[in-house]
């Protein structure tokens, strides 16, 4: 609708097949809309390309970089939208700072089958060039955005705004992901209050002593407030649901990197990526052996003394 040419790449040969054959079915509050769109399992098959929008999980943000290298035309850049720190950075070591602009969204979505995705909330998007310059490109895109009815906004401080989704992910997502509760249950339930407070505490300790301006008065009461009002089911809590890995290595992970440079003691923070990566490596261990076998399983430890710890 906005027209560009689009190709879509995911690496899910489903989902390719269902998006060629059918188009994708997108969902949303305003109802149901296919587009017919180009899509591929195969990168080399595209481009090259002007504009390559990076929504990998940010797990994967490398080697999606790794990949892209041979799509990208001469002056061509990356745009990501994803969530967490550390994305911004490894496209632009990949690729220099000056190829990379920079973006976060509040828009919610997730695949229900191949081919068919549901848009939960039409939230807003953020773009803007690292260094907050103004620029022909970034304004193109929020063009493109518009032309689709995708609402968007050009910013000169697209770090603070990253920055501060990052702050608001990482104080309520891993919370929802350890108890079960939706954020507006945290924010009634004092226990799992306490501990929203007390992670978001230290995250705006770091971000402070940090120097990131994030784009808001009141950072704290803002995130406060999205919890009470919010009964969504957030991301971490989702790939935990799902027994998938989460982006807690972006998040509260980062946070600890962070923190540590600065010499920054965050115990909340550090416990609650322990606790995430517990549940991960749960997951992992119930794929291996998903009939656990108590009696057997105590007879192999009590055969395998303790390593010296
Ligand atoms: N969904 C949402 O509402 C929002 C998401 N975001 C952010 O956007 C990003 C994407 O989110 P979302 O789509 O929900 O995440 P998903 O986990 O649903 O999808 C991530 C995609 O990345 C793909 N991927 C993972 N590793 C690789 C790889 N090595 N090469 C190619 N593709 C890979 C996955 O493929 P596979 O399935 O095969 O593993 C999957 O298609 C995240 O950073 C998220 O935080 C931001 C705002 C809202
Ligand atoms: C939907 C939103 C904004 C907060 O819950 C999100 O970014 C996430 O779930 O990771």
């Amino acid at each position: 609708a906005a027209g560009a040419d689009v190709v879509l790449y995911d690496r899910d040969a489903e989902h390719v097949a269902a998006i060629s054959a059918d188009g994708l079915l997108v969902t949303d509050p305003e109802g149901e809309k296919r587009s017919h769109l180009a899509a591929t399992t195969s990168i080399d098959a595209i481009g090259p390309v002007d504009v390559a929008v990076v929504m990998v999980d940010s797990n994967a943000t490398r080697v999606a970089a790794g990949a892209l290298e041979a799509v990208l035309g001469p002056d061509a850049f990356v745009l990501t939208m994803q969530n967490g720190i550390g994305n911004v950075e490894a496209l632009a070591e990949a690729f220099g700072a000056d190829r990379v602009v920079g973006g976060s969204t509040y828009n919610s979505a997730a695949r229900q089958a191949p081919g068919r995705i549901l848009h939960s909330n039409i939230g807003e998007t953020t773009i803007g060039e690292l260094d907050g310059a103004a620029s022909d490109r970034v304004a193109a895109i929020a063009d493109l955005f518009r032309r689709a009815a995708l609402p968007i906004v050009v910013s000169d401080n697209v770090l603070g705004v990253i920055w501060m989704k990052f702050v608001l992910n990482a104080a309520i997502n891993p919370v929802c992901a350890v108890t079960g509760l939706r954020p507006g249950e945290v924010a009634r339930t004092e226990p799992a209050r306490h501990l929203l407070e007390s992670l978001l505490d230290e995250i705006l300790v770091v971000v402070a002593a940090r120097g990131i301006a994030l784009p808001s008065v009141d950072p704290r009461a803002e995130i406060l407030d999205h919890a009470w009002e919010r009964y969504n089911r957030p991301s971490m809590l989702q790939h935990v649901e799902a027994g998938q890995r989460t982006e807690i290595d972006a998040l509260n992970g980062a946070l600890l990197r962070e923190a540590d440079a600065l010499g920054i003691a965050c115990p909340f923070n550090q416990a609650i990526v322990l606790t995430i990566k517990s549940l991960e490596a749960r997951t992992l261990a119930r794929a291996a052996s998903p009939d656990l076998d108590e009696s057997s399983l105590e007879a192999v430890a009590r055969a395998n003394p303790r390593p010296a710890s």
